[in-house]
Parts: structure tokens; C-alpha cells; sequence
């Protein structure tokens, strides 16, 4: 891993060897080659604690050739498959930087040579990228910080027309699991505020129980669905992400009108959360238990007011309706006649 200060070398490190792990079940070493600062040494390592993966470093005056040639004998005494190496960053290029990389590139032969860049810093990161490509021949392009905002784009195109190297991987948010590999057309499909179906489709199925998704459905449908249930679906969607990231994948849902302006308040999901978490198992699977007593006691315990449990109920209540109602259409049964079908009004959805 190659790159200047701050781009997120070390950040990506850990990222990387994180999917390697999670997605391909290989067990990789992180490498801390920079001896310049101490600090960087001490980041990998923590980040290695962190995901209980092995770090192999030196002292700040070994030499950081030997390191990784060590590291290189390390790895394969430990069985260890893939070998991560988080090189120094300088804020500029230079030449002692590059002379370095150089001679850590022949001794060792990578297989890939990953050039990370700060997304953010625009015509600056093709700068880099040039510069870097010129001297190395990097194998591929992670991008960071492309969380959010799509202009980060733009740097993607300029990369890959000026060094023609793929982009492989992109870093988006500061998590170790904020990482994806890069798809340029679902980013062509972002940054034309297509939304990015496949994208979201992914992040379900590895944060989405499949057969637990089943039984809740199966509950939706036949009304037996509970404020428990309920909890354990938010904590479902909650790992996915933050709601307004998850948004942006949705096609067209930024141009829904009634979306526009929503301002999606993770707060207010913790607040549902513990009311929920407030109420008794009996309450949670009969809301009708819930007299004005009970919902004071509840108001009290989650620190909200009774308004909001108020609300909430009543909310859930509709979604019931709602979910039978749909469930009755469905089976050619059709609702009540003149009534449709109220949208779901939940305070975050
Ligand atoms: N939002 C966001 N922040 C990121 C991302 N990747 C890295 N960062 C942050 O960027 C900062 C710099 O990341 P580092 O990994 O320390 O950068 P580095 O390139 O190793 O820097 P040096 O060790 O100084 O060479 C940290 O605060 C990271 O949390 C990303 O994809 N999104």
C-alpha cells in the first residue's frame, strides 16, 4: 500500500485485510513499514488488536527493507497467505520516498501494488496518482473518503483516463468495514443520482439474517408480528449503515419529494429502540396492555415523553393494519371496501 500522508494507507490496510478475512476467509499479515513515525506503527498495531489480526513491525531504526523482508519469512513460518504492507507517507512526493518503494518492490515482488488516494483532494490525487504510477507501475487505485458525496467521483475518472489502472476498491467511511470494490458503473449510476440497486442488494445480503428475514415476513403476513420483532428488523436494517447512505442507493430517492428534506436523525431510531427496550416481554407482544400507567412507566425508563410512546403505538398499530391489509390483497381476498391502505409513517422511514 502506497500513498501520501492521511490519504488512508493504514485505514485501508486494516479494510483490506478485514474483507480478506471476512469475504475470502484468507489469513493475512499487517506489515508496518513506516518507520518515520512512530505513530503509524502504533495505529497499525492497534487496528491489528482491533480485528485480532497479526501485525508484524520493527523498530523505528530498522530499515524498512529488512522489515519486509522479514516480514515476508514471518508470514510464511506462520502459514499466514496474504501479506499487507503499509508503507511511509510523505505530505509531497519525494525522491528518498520513492527510491524506497522501489527497492521494497523489487526485494519483495508483489503481487499488486495499491496506490491509495484521498478522493477529496481532487486534481491533487491525479497528480499523485501520475506521479506515483510513473515511478512504481502501481497495479490499482483505492480510492478513500468517497463516503457520501459523489464528487469524489469525478477524481475516479480522472485516475483511471490519466494512469489508465483500475480502481479497485473504494473506502467509504472511517469503519474497518467501510470498504467496497469499486464498480465503475454503479458509480457512473451514483453520480448521475441513478441510485445503486446491486450495491444495497449486497449490503442486505451480508447484514440480513436470509431465514430470520423469512420468519418476519411470515409474521408481517400473518399478523403476528410484535414490537419485538419490530426491534430485531431495525437492529437488522440499522447494520446496513447509516439510513441516509442507504438512501443514496435507492433509485430516484432523491428526487422523491417527500424525501428531499428528510433529515434521517439516527437519534430517533435509538429513542424507538428504547421504548421498546422499556416495555415488558407481555407488553411487547400485546401493545394493548398498554394503559396510561403502563405508558408513563415506559416514558420514564426510556427518558421519552409519553407522547412519542403514544405515537409510536399507534404508529405500530397502523403498520399492523397496513400489513393485513396488504396481505388480504394479495390473496385476491381485498380489503374493506373504500379503505386503502395507510403508507408506512414511522418517524425515520
Ligand atoms: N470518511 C472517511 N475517512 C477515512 C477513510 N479512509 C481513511 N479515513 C480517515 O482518514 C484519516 C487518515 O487515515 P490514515 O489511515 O491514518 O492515513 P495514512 O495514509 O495511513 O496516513 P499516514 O500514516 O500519516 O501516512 C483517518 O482519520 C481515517 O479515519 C474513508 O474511506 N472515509
Amino acid at each position: 500500500m502506497i500513498g501520501l500522508q492521511g490519504a488512508g494507507k493504514t485505514t485501508t490496510t486494516g479494510k483490506l485485510a478485514n474483507l480478506l478475512r471476512k469475504k475470502y476467509n484468507r489469513k493475512p499479515l499487517l506489515v508496518a513499514a513506516d518507520v518515520y513515525r512512530p505513530a503509524a506503527i502504533d495505529q497499525l498495531e492497534t487496528l491489528g488488536k482491533q480485528l485480532s489480526m497479526p501485525v508484524y513491525a520493527e523498530d523505528t531504526d530498522a530499515n524498512p527493507v529488512d522489515i519486509v523482508n522479514n516480514a515476508m519469512e514471518h508470514a510464511k513460518e506462520e502459514h499466514l497467505d496474504y501479506v499487507l504492507i503499509d508503507t511511509a507517507g510523505r505530505l509531497h512526493i519525494d525522491n528518498d520516498l520513492m527510491d524506497e518503494l522501489v527497492q521494497i518492490k523489487q526485494n519483495v515482488d508483489p503481487d499488486e501494488v495499491f496506490l491509495v488516494v484521498d478522493s477529496m483532494t481532487g486534481q491533487d490525487a491525479v497528480n499523485v496518482a501520475e506521479s506515483f504510477n510513473e515511478q512504481l507501475e502501481i497495479s490499482g487505485v483505492i480510492l478513500t473518503k468517497l463516503d457520501g458525496d459523489t464528487r469524489g467521483g469525478g477524481a475516479a475518472l480522472s485516475i483511471k483516463a490519466v494512469t489508465d489502472k483500475p480502481i479497485k476498491f473504494a473506502g467509504v467511511g472511517e469503519k474497518l468495514d467501510q470498504i467496497e470494490v469499486f464498480h465503475p458503473e454503479r458509480m457512473a449510476s451514483r453520480i448521475l443520482g441513478m441510485g445503486d440497486v446491486l450495491s444495497l442488494i449486497e449490503k442486505a445480503q451480508e447484514n440480513v439474517d436470509e431465514k430470520r428475514a423469512k420468519e418476519l415476513e411470515e409474521k408481517m403476513r400473518t399478523a403476528t408480528f410484535t414490537l419485538d420483532d419490530f426491534l430485531e428488523q431495525m437492529g437488522q436494517v440499522k447494520n446496513m449503515g447509516p439510513l441516509d447512505e442507504l438512501m443514496d442507493l435507492i433509485p430516484g430517492a432523491n428526487k422523491m419529494k417527500g424525501l428531499k428534506n428528510v433529515d434521517f436523525d439516527e437519534k430517533q431510531i435509538a429513542h424507538v429502540e428504547a421504548i421498546i427496550q422499556s416495555m415488558t416481554t407481555k407488553e411487547r407482544q400485546e401493545p394493548s396492555l398498554m394503559n396510561a400507567s403502563r405508558r408513563k412507566r415506559i416514558a420514564k425508563g426510556s427518558g421519552r415523553s409519553v407522547s412519542e410512546i403514544n405515537r409510536l403505538l399507534k404508529q405500530f398499530e397502523e403498520m399492523k393494519k397496513m400489513m393485513k391489509q396488504m396481505t388480504n390483497m394479495q390473496q385476491g381476498k381485498k380489503g374493506k371496501k373504500g379503505k386503502k391502505p395507510k403508507g408506512l409513517n414511522f418517524p425515520f422511514m
